[in-house]
């Protein structure tokens, strides 16, 4: 198999799997803790003020709970939730329609604002500052400007590349809230609470495995637990173990850091082919014949934030952690750069 594993990745796929899952309020939301009592303040100031949410952006890789959060916040504040998503927009009036349908204070949710088209990107500026609407009705000399004004709405936005926002679109934002990975204990916790409602037996030893092995991600968590769910059920256990954990998660090639076929590959070919690094990204993209977006946003991500690879000007570097990890020798001068062997020899 040459493509992302479906149950491993974290890209949104059968989100309908995902939703029995999420959570409903702020406070049965695991993790973030920070971004989770920044907007806890936000939410009741806004309520208390009757008024708007000042506008939302939620930056982070795919699977962290963006969209959860979204439609937590809109239920927090007792407002309706209207969602869609940057790609989806394709012409100016598409958003007009949008945003003319919108209630005093509702959340409009939009999903990968780093696609919006241009056209559209222009009237979302007037419609987040000043809630009202510039549109230019009919072509040519017979064409005129419009304003209409809005309910006063908030814009709650998701990315997984702020780099590819433009600064206007960025600035516009007044509250920018970044997600992290999550750690082995939050996972455990989110692990332990799925199992609960899917009604599914697991010690904390089962939990442990699974959260270890999740990519410091919740949706990759909840995939992985369905899977050990089929494993414990065939194999009619009470709970799950660490053993079954362990069994079921080799079986889908989720390695022990957690890593996939697609994270192997990945590793594998800087350090075979390119001695390590450092190599562009394009070139690494033609090489596992997957989109570099794909890379950048899926692979990436976790991995440098495990400390297995560097981002550098002159490409993408292995670590010690990567060499040691695949079980080969790293080149002599990264080991005595990384393993200060030559602060040894003295
Ligand atoms: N803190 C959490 N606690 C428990 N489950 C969570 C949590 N965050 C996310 N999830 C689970 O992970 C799934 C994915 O979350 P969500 O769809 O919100 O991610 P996302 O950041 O919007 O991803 P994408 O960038 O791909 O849109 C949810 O369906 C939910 O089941
Ligand atoms: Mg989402």
């Amino acid at each position: 198999m040459n493509g992302p594993n479906p149950i491993l990745t974290p890209e949104k796929r059968g989100e309908d799997l995902d939703s029995a899952l999420r959570p409903q309020s702020l406070d049965e939301f695991t993790g973030q803790a920070e971004a989770r009592a920044n907007l806890k303040i936000f939410i009741e100031a806004a309520k208390n003020r009757g008024d708007a949410l000042d506008h939302v952006l939620f930056v982070g890789p795919p699977g962290l709970g963006k969209t959860t959060l979204a439609q937590i916040m809109a239920k927090e504040l007792g407002v309706n939730f209207r969602s869609t998503s940057g790609p989806v927009i394709a012409k100016a009036g598409d958003l007009a329609a949008l945003l003319t349908n919108l209630e005093e204070r509702d959340v409009l949710f939009i999903d990968e604002i780093h696609r919006l088209n241009p056209a559209v990107e222009e009237i979302l500026y007037p419609a987040m500052e000043d809630f009202q609407l510039d549109l230019i009705i009919g072509e040519g000399p017979a064409a005129r400007s419009v304003k209409i004004d809005l309910s006063k709405f908030t814009l709650v936005a998701a990315t997984t590349r702020l780099g590819l926002l433009t600064n206007p679109l960025r600035d516009r934002f007044g509250i920018p809230v970044r997600l992290n990975f999550y750690t082995v204990d939050e996972l455990e916790l989110i692990v332990h609470r799925g199992a609960r409602l899917m009604g599914l037996g697991m010690t904390s030893e089962g939990a442990r495995e699974i959260a270890r092995r999740a990519r410091g991600t919740p949706r990759i968590a909840g995939r992985l637990l369905r899977r050990v769910r089929d494993f414990a059920e065939v194999a009619k256990a009470e709970a799950v173990t660490a053993e079954i954990a362990d069994m079921a998660l080799t079986r889908l090639d989720v390695d022990s850091m957690g890593f996939d076929q697609l994270d192997r590959r990945y590793l594998t070919m800087i350090a075979t082919n390119f001695g390590g690094g450092p190599v562009g990204i394009e070139t690494i993209s033609a090489g596992l014949s997957e989109p570099r977006d794909a890379i950048e946003d899926i692979i990436e991500p976790y991995l440098i934030q495990q400390g297995f690879i560097q981002r550098t000007p002159r490409g993408r570097v292995l670590t010690g952690n990567a060499w040691k990890h695949l079980g080969l020798n790293p080149p002599a001068n990264l080991v005595a750069t990384q393993f200060g062997l030559f602060q040894d020899e003295e």
